[in-house]
């Protein structure tokens, strides 16, 4: 609840183990207030969150471990990309190793040393990809990820992100208003509308489905 305003009425969702799941609505819909519930940013008014089986609520709230940087910001603005996140449970002495493996897996291996500003929009975006898989969480929580983007780039960055996911298995919810980008990158489609979940559906499901009775847009 914000104030007077009921975000989100009542959500029971199970997120699937290595599953892409996208939170699809027009905006207001509530998608991003989902989110946050996920990585409970904010308080709840009720019900519970579990994640891997484990309620959020027995974590400690001064460092969430399920927070993942928003995808449309860099999280350490003044520093250079390397910095400012280290990878879980690896070795101080393979810790650059691991970065540099991921800054090449996100081709930005020559980029190491650059400051966000010296970035363009997608490179700026593949950077953020990269900190949220060293920081390796058991969720990864994109908010609006390709929004920024031009139509090409954003094609180019779905491609980059449907492969990072399969090789890196990493269970992710994504929101997005984006119909095109959620049938493209999601096992499944959550379809978010006035605070409540409307449907939950395959990509193939939700098509034909919504192809019969007037395909809505957002
Ligand atoms: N910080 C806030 N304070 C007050 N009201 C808020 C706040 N954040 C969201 N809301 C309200 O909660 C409702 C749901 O917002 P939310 O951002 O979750 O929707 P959304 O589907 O993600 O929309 P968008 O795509 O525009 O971000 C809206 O009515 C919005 O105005």
């Amino acid at each position: 609840m914000y104030g007077a305003i009921t975000a989100v009425k009542d959500l029971a969702l199970t997120v699937r183990q290595g599953e892409f799941l996208t939170i699809l609505g027009p905006s207001g819909s509530g998608k991003s207030t989902a989110l946050i519930l996920l990585a409970r940013f904010i308080s709840r008014s009720e019900g519970d969150i579990l994640i891997g089986g484990r309620s959020v609520a027995a974590v400690p709230s001064a460092r969430p471990r399920h927070r993942v940087p928003k995808l449309r910001a860099i999280p350490a603005p003044n520093s250079p990309p390397q910095f400012g996140i280290s990878p879980r449970g690896v070795k101080a002495s393979e810790r650059a190793n691991c970065v540099d493996r991921i800054l090449k897996r996100v081709h930005l291996k020559d980029f190491g040393g650059r400051m966000p500003s010296q970035l363009s929009g997608d490179q700026q975006q593949r950077v953020a990809l990269a900190l949220a898989l060293i920081a390796d969480p058991p969720v990864l929580l994109l908010d609006e990820p390709l929004g920024a983007l031009d139509r090409n780039l954003r094609e180019q960055m779905q491609g980059e992100i449907k492969s990072l996911h399969k090789e890196f298995g990493i269970t992710t919810v994504c929101v997005t208003h984006d119909q095109e980008e959620a049938l493209t990158l999601s096992d499944r489609v959550v379809v978010m509308r006035g605070g409540v979940i409307e449907q939950v559906d395959t990509p193939e499901a939700l098509y034909d489905r919504r192809r019969h009775c007037s395909w809505q847009t957002f």
